[in-house]
C-alpha cells in the first residue's frame, strides 16, 4: 500500500469501508494554462462504497509548448494547441463515461499579463472546443485563475500526495512554485505572530476534505523566472526595443528572445563586468525590499517544484528523476560556479547564471530565507506531478458533488 491508497483509512472507522463494495471509476480533466506551456491532467479516481472519500488511482500527463499567450493574436491556433491535447482525453475515457466527466482550464500568470481583451478571446476560443467535445463542460469551465488558489492548490497537492491531510497527525509542508510570469508561497502558520503581522490578503481560509485550513499564500505577479530576467534586463514595461545588457549573460552574448509575444534583443556587458557578484547586485534590485517575509518561514523548510526543480536539475544538484534535498545555499553555491566561469557552461542556457542568481536571491532576499533553509525538490510523488492541477480537480469534483 501507497501513502495514496491509504489516505483515508483512518478517517473511516473499518465498517463503514466494506472490502466488497461496489467498485466505481471516474475521471477529471484539468487543463494548466501556464505562461510557458499548456499541460492537460486526465486523472483516474476509484470510489470503493459512497460512504468513503475516492482515492486517485494514476494520472496521464502531456504538455506542448509555447504557452496560450503566445497565442495572443491568434486566439484560434492556442485553441488548436488545446484541442489537440484533449483528444489525448478521448483515448484515456471510456465513452460511455465522457458524459460525466469534467473538463476545466484554468490559465494563469501568461493571460494574467494579457489585455483583457486578448486573454478573454483566448479564453472563449477554448470554451468553443470544450463545448464541441463530448466531456462534462461545467460553468466558468475556462477562466484566469485567481493567484492565491494558484499557491492553496498546489499545497494541497503535496500535502495530499504526502499523506498530510489525513489522520490526526498533520505536519503539513509549505510549498514553493517558481513559475515563468509568477511566484507563489503557501504554508499553514503555526505561530499566532505569522497571522497578526502578515497583511490581510495572504491569509485564506480553504476547505477541503472535511477540513478548514487558515493558509497564508502569495502569488507574486512579474516575478516568475522569465519575467524576472526581463526585470533584471530592464526591458519590463518599456516599448524600447533596443539592445538589453546585463553582467549575468556571457560577455559576447547578442541573441532575441521572445516572450509573451514580444521580441527583445539582449547580451553581455562586453566591455564591463560579468560574473556573480555584479550579476547579485543587479537581481537584487528586482526583488530587494518587494516581498513580505514571514519571520516563522526562516527556520522551516519547504517542497520546491517548477523552475526551482528544472535549474537545480540543469545544474545537477539534484537527480533529475529523483530530486532530492537542498539547502538555499546550495543555490548560492552553483549560483557562483556558472556566473564566475560563464565560458565553461556556454553550451547551456545562457540565461543560466542569471537564473541561478535570481533564485539564490529570491530565496534569500525575497522571501528571507536563511542559507540552511532546506528545499526538497520534487516533481512527481508515487508518480503523480505537483502541481496545482490536482488539488483543482478535488475542488471541482467536490463542487459538482462528485465527491464529498
Ligand atoms: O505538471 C507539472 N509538473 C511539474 N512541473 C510543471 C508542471 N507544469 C508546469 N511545470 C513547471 O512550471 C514551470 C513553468 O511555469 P508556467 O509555465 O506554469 O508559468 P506560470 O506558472 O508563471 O504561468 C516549469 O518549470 C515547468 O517545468
Ligand atoms: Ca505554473
Amino acid at each position: 500500500h501507497s501513502n495514496r491508497e491509504m489516505w483515508f483509512q483512518d478517517l473511516f472507522p473499518p465498517n463503514t469501508c466494506p472490502i466488497n463494495a461496489k467498485t466505481k471509476t471516474f475521471y477529471g480533466i484539468m487543463f494548466d494554462a501556464g505562461s510557458t506551456g499548456t499541460r492537460i491532467h486526465i486523472y483516474t479516481f476509484v470510489q470503493k462504497s459512497p460512504e468513503i472519500l475516492p482515492e486517485l488511482e494514476g494520472e496521464i500527463f502531456e504538455s506542448v509548448k509555447p504557452g496560450l499567450s503566445a497565442y495572443a493574436d491568434q486566439p484560434e491556433k492556442g485553441a488548436e494547441s488545446v484541442k489537440r491535447l484533449l483528444d489525448m482525453a478521448i483515448d484515456a475515457v471510456p465513452p460511455h463515461l465522457w458524459k460525466k466527466t469534467p473538463v476545466v482550464l484554468k490559465a494563469t500568470a501568461g493571460l494574467r499579463l494579457l489585455s483583457e481583451e486578448k486573454a478573454q478571446a483566448l479564453l472563449s476560443e477554448v470554451k468553443e472546443v470544450f463545448e464541441e467535445s463530448p466531456f462534462l463542460v461545467p460553468e466558468d469551465s475556462v477562466s484566469i485563475m485567481d493567484g492565491s488558489y494558484e499557491g492553496i492548490l498546489a499545497w494541497i497537492t503535496v500535502n495530499f500526495l504526502t499523506g498530510q491531510l489525513s489522520g490526526q497527525n498533520q505536519h503539513t509542508v509549505g510549498t514553493l512554485d517558481l513559475g515563468g510570469a509568477s511566484t507563489q508561497i503557501t504554508f499553514l502558520p503555526r505561530f499566532e505572530e505569522t497571522l497578526k503581522e502578515s497583511p490581510t490578503d495572504f491569509l485564506t481560509s480553504f476547505e477541503m476534505f472535511n477540513s478548514t485550513y487558515k493558509l497564508y499564500t502569495h502569488s507574486y505577479l512579474g516575478f516568475g523566472l522569465k519575467a524576472a530576467r526581463l526585470a533584471t534586463l530592464g526591458a519590463l514595461n518599456t516599448e524600447d526595443r533596443q539592445m538589453f545588457r546585463s553582467s549575468c549573460l556571457p560577455k559576447q552574448l547578442e541573441a532575441e528572445w521572445h516572450f509573451g509575444g514580444v521580441k527583445y534583443r539582449y547580451g553581455g556587458n562586453k566591455e564591463g563586468e560579468t560574473g556573480f557578484k555584479p550579476c547579485y547586485l543587479e537581481v537584487l534590485k528586482v526583488v530587494k525590499g518587494k516581498l513580505h517575509q514571514p519571520d516563522e518561514i526562516r527556520g522551516s523548510s519547504f517542497y520546491a517544484f517548477s523552475y526551482y526543480y528544472d535549474r537545480a536539475a540543469d545544474t545537477n544538484l539534484i537527480d533529475y528523476e529523483q530530486g532530492g534535498v537542498l539547502e538555499v545555499r546550495d543555490f548560492e553555491r552553483k549560483a557562483k560556479e556558472v556566473c564566475d566561469n560563464m565560458e565553461r557552461f556556454s553550451s547551456a542556457s545562457p540565461f543560466l547564471c542569471m537564473d541561478l542568481t535570481y533564485i539564490t536571491a529570491l530565496l534569500k532576499e525575497g522571501f528571507g530565507f536563511r542559507d540552511n533553509t532546506l528545499l526538497q525538490l520534487t516533481k512527481k510523488v508515487n508518480n503523480i506531478e505537483t502541481s496545482w492541477t490536482l488539488g483543482a480537480t478535488f475542488h471541482l469534483l467536490q463542487s459538482l458533488g462528485i465527491t464529498y
